[in-house]
């Protein structure tokens, strides 16, 4: 039986009782580690204070591991219970239907244990999740590659006066393309994106672009560690929110559309006041 198992975003407490139950009867534990991250990230404390709660010695599973070696993963879990963790829920990431579709190609009975994801835990700044329009996913630029396929996304779903969540990248164990060209794998340091970042690179497409899809006085919500202790939400301008240091990874941004009056007065809780955030 492979056990896919949501951990929910904060810290190691946030499994489920259904979840910690399959945990422990599973003869191998792999974490995945590359999609997202609990609050203190996947450094080996981290990873203790994990296997110390669940009782479990845990394997992370990079993303080499779970894009090129799944098979030996789901071979395992044809003769014994293996559990697969995934930070949030498991389908609030697009990359693990492949892993449950890959499972029932080869036979293997797949469970899943559903928890918080970012893609509800982001209802607490009192935008409804019902008027949202499609999430993109916002990749860091280089001096070589600044894809802009989001614009058009957002343009549509601001066209209906949607609100729209932009997921920042997470950039972990990956190879640097240097070392790609000497035929060498080397990995770059983690990075992860905040809010700014997100924010200078939506307003350099839209300086290119020039189709006011939304411009800096634009009003967007930025959330930082969502499910933490020290969670941040804070609304305002894009300009605004460039300004705000939202601090730790992992930082995540909503564009806002058209709000309904119960919306606007919960956003009023996280707005920064007028003259904040500006030069
Ligand atoms: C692929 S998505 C989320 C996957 C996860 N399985 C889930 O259900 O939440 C990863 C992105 O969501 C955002 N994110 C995830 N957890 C977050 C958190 N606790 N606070 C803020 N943003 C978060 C970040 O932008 C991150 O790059």
């Amino acid at each position: 039986m492979l056990y896919i198992i949501g951990l929910g975003l904060g810290d190691e407490k946030d499994i489920t009782l259904r979840g910690l139950e399959a945990v422990q009867k599973s003869q191998k534990v792999f974490i995945e580690a590359y999609t997202s991250l609990l609050s203190f990230g996947i450094s080996s404390d981290g990873l203790s204070t994990l296997e110390k709660l669940y009782g479990k010695s845990i394997t992370v599973a990079d993303r080499e591991m779970v894009e090129e070696k799944a098979d030996d993963i789901l071979l395992e879990a044809t003769s014994s219970d293996v559990a697969f963790l995934v930070v949030g829920d498991p389908f609030g990431a697009t990359t693990h239907t492949d892993l449950v579709v890959r499972a029932k190609k080869l036979g293997v009975d797949v469970k899943v244990v559903h928890n918080a994801s970012v893609m509800n835990a982001i209802g607490v700044c009192g935008l409804q999740l019902y008027r949202y329009g499609e999430t993109v996913s916002l990749p860091f630029f280089t001096d070589t590659w600044r894809p802009d396929s989001f614009y058009e996304k957002i343009q549509r779903n601001r066209k209906l006066g949607l609100h729209t969540l932009c997921l920042l990248d997470i950039r972990v164990k990956e190879p640097s393309l240097e070392s790609l060209c000497r035929g060498k794998k080397q990995y770059e340091p983690p990075r992860f994106m905040a809010v700014s970042v997100a924010i200078e690179q939506l307003l350099e497409v839209e300086q290119m672009r020039g189709e006011n899809a939304y411009t800096e006085d634009t009003t967007c919500v930025g959330f930082a560690r969502l499910g933490s202790e020290d969670q941040l939400v804070v609304a305002g301008s894009m300009k605004q929110l460039l300004e705000v240091d939202f601090g730790l990874p992992l930082h995540c941004l909503v564009i806002v559309g058209d709000t309904h009056p119960v919306e606007e007065e919960m956003l009023d809780f996280y707005k920064l006041a007028k003259n904040q955030g500006q030069a």
